[in-house]
């Protein structure tokens, strides 16, 4: 039998310029494009270069005008605070005519960037969608990072304007951002004239005239601001994301070729059209929010939800399956985590047989590596195709994935299936060679990528090539290690540099090691990602102390771990520290923070040829036993 998949991936390749020339016709376009791929400027590739459109007018205007202003574009859901509400697309235009010609108002033009700060509430979408009106360039910080964090992409993306809220929620309670914001602006280097505030009722800020301006009380004498027609290539958006040195790295989407992909992706990966409600249970300030909470699902007039909850607690395991029932969910997206977590508080599925979910077509996960184990018990419990896909920050949509939409393949747990049309994907070994089937080596991407992927790094193109085009010219290098078998299905393994995934989270070592160095009784520090039976990955610190400190190993402990949390955020969940006197090196002084983790993980592992002291294992053992890794009992001192 033909198989559609295989034979869509092979035009996709030999003419990239016909399959998304067809696929482009999803998309309003104000001036439509002559020129599909312009690769005048290699290794900068651009998509639809001469094309003119608006993303905000192909999301919202198209669909009111078309008739669909009544139509649900998105469903609020916050457990904890019990606010439930849905607004209709005809709304959310008036909503996002009116911000945009705020920002208008505040100064804010074409190619200005605007940061976002806020929870998993809808003005956070409104405030994308108004950027994206008048071409200001937004930058959304996840709420979980602390100000310093926060104050680093400040400093980067240098805004024109601020968009934050009071407080987010959370199921321990409010956590207050603008406090957050206003210690992240003191810090910072660059300087905005206005923050527009949504103060919730659940916490009211105190807003600092005259840059503080009450969000709803602006907006009353706003006028309303048309979308502006921008050239497919200028910038929607700049999302930070973890580089391997502290400095986080700003991955640039454009407007044009991320409209295309998205719709395309929503069609044929996700399976979801105009009226369909889909939900990625995500946050907006990762690149699954952008793409599958807000951008995607609107551009193609379905239903999104934004929930501001989580998978358990809020208020139990049962929480993802009342609400697809509740709001009839067609197409379900989570993280390998959540469910995870819902396992361990519902082994046997009890709370899924208790609804009806049979609008539920597919549930897809991403985020991290998904173990075979989970995608099973789901699979079983659910009784529905469970599709465990990959992609990244930089790509914008899914690069391997089951094309639910068009031609649904085997399911191989373990496995994201096949490269998606767009995606020319090998492996290749240290010397450049494609290796053969079931082979593990470097995954990377044959260039040009796909529209919708990464054009660029904010301000810093020496930084994108150095960091993905240099290893092998003529190919994105992912980070990421893995084989293709000899059905063409991808295993993506591991990572091959200082990121670690923790619950979805990408996080850098580099930045874990900066923030223990700033702490005074320590010398040197090594952080590495050692395995976890909820979060996937969890980080671990082993710190070498200063001559002559005298703190107590508690009191080190709970310092260590306030000053993490103080500096990267409550999202770091770095909870394993522990003094060592001296940490394994080679002969040139270099960490060997990858034989630390094999013994942490019990994995084999050989000496390292070139090691400076072989003892040093041994007291890497001793510290990592202490805390329940390197295969022995736990203790409780590190683990609680
Ligand atoms: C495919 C391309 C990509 O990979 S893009 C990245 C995709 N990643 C994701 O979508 C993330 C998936 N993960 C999740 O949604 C969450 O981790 C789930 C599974 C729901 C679990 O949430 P939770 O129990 O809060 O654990 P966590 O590890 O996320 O959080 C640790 C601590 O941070 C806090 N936190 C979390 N989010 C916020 C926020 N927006 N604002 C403020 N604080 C936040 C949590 O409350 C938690 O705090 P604490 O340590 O318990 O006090």
């Amino acid at each position: 039998m033909a198989d559609l998949g295989l034979s869509m991936h092979a035009q996709s390749i030999a003419e990239p310029e016909v399959f998304w020339l067809q696929a482009a016709e999803a998309i309003s376009w104000d001036l439509t494009p002559k020129t599909v791929l312009d690769a005048s400027q290699k290794p900068f590739y651009r998509w639809f270069a001469d094309g003119k459109m608006n993303t905000c007018f192909n999301a919202v205007d198209r669909h009111v005008l078309a008739g669909r202003g009544e139509q649900t574009a998105i469903h609020y859901i916050s457990p904890v605070t019990q606010h439930e509400y849905s607004v209709s697309y005809q709304s959310v235009l008036a909503q996002v005519k009116r911000l945009a010609g705020l920002m208008v108002s505040l100064g804010v033009k074409k190619g200005d960037r605007v940061v976002i700060y806020m929870p998993m509430v809808p003005e956070t979408a409104y405030a994308m969608l108004a950027c994206a009106r008048i071409g200001a360039i937004h930058s959304v910080v996840f709420g979980g990072f602390a100000a310093n964090e926060l104050s680093t992409r400040i400093n980067d993306a240098k805004p024109k304007l601020i968009l934050s809220a009071s407080c987010g929620i959370e199921p321990s309670g409010v956590v207050p951002y603008k406090p957050l914001l206003d210690d992240a602006l003191a810090q910072a280097s660059h300087q905005v004239d206005h923050c527009i505030i949504l103060n919730r009722t659940e916490y009211k800020a105190e807003l600092l005239s005259p840059r503080d301006l009450d969000w709803y009380n602006a907006l009353v004498d706003a006028p309303d601001a048309d979308c502006v027609s921008l050239d497919a290539t200028d910038p929607l958006y700049v999302l930070y994301t973890s580089g391997t040195t502290g400095q986080p790295k700003g991955v640039v989407r454009d407007n044009g070729g991320h409209a295309v992909a998205l719709a395309w992706s929503m069609k044929h990966i996700y399976d979801t059209g105009v009226g369909d409600v889909f939900w990625a249970a995500s946050d907006v300030g990762w690149v699954v929010g952008h793409s599958y909470i807000v951008y995607g699902p609107l551009l193609v007039g379905a239903t999104t939800v934004m929930y501001e909850g989580k998978p358990i607690g809020t208020p139990d395991a049962g929480a993802f399956w009342r609400i697809i029932e509740q709001k009839q969910v067609r197409s379900f997206f989570t993280a390998p985590t959540a469910i995870r977590a819902i396992k361990r508080e519902d082994p046997e599925g009890d709370l899924i047989k208790k609804f009806d979910l049979s609008c539920l077509k597919q549930m897809y996960l991403a985020g991290e590596r998904c173990d075979p184990d989970t995608l099973n018990w789901s699979q079983h419990h659910l009784g529905k195709p469970v599709i465990d896909h990959w992609w990244q920050t930089e790509t914008g949509w899914p690069v391997a994935a089951n094309l639910m939409g068009t031609d649904p393949i085997e399911i191989k747990p373990g496995s994201p299936a096949r490269a998606v049309p767009g995606y020319q994907v090998e492996i290749l070994d240290a010397m450049g060679q494609q290796v053969a089937p079931n082979e593990s080596g470097n995954v990377v991407i044959k260039q040009p990528l796909p529209p919708g992927t990464l054009t660029t790094l904010w301000q810093n193109d020496k930084r994108y090539i150095d960091s993905y085009l240099s290893m092998y010219p003529g190919y994105y290098l992912t980070g990421d290690a893995g084989y293709i078998d000899e059905d063409g299905y991808l295993y993506i393994m591991s990572r091959i540099d200082d990121i670690i995934n923790v619950a979805g989270h990408r996080l850098s070592t580099g930045r874990f090691e900066e923030v223990l160095c700033q702490h005074d009784a320590v010398a040197e520090a090594a952080v590495i990602g050692v395995q976890d039976k909820l979060k996937g990955q969890v980080p671990l610190g082993l710190v070498v102390l200063k001559n002559g400190v005298t703190l107590s190993d508690e009191a080190l402990y709970k310092e260590l771990l306030a000053l993490v949390r103080h500096e990267i955020g409550p999202v770091a969940s770095f909870r394993l520290v522990s003094a060592v006197q001296k940490l394994p090196k080679t002969r040139s002084g270099k960490i060997l923070r990858a034989t630390m983790r094999k013994i942490a993980d019990n994995q084999d592992y050989t000496m390292p040829a070139t090691i400076e002291d072989p003892q040093t294992l041994d007291i890497v053992r001793n510290a990592l036993t202490k805390m329940g890794y390197a295969n022995a009992l736990t203790t409780e001192l590190t683990k609680s």
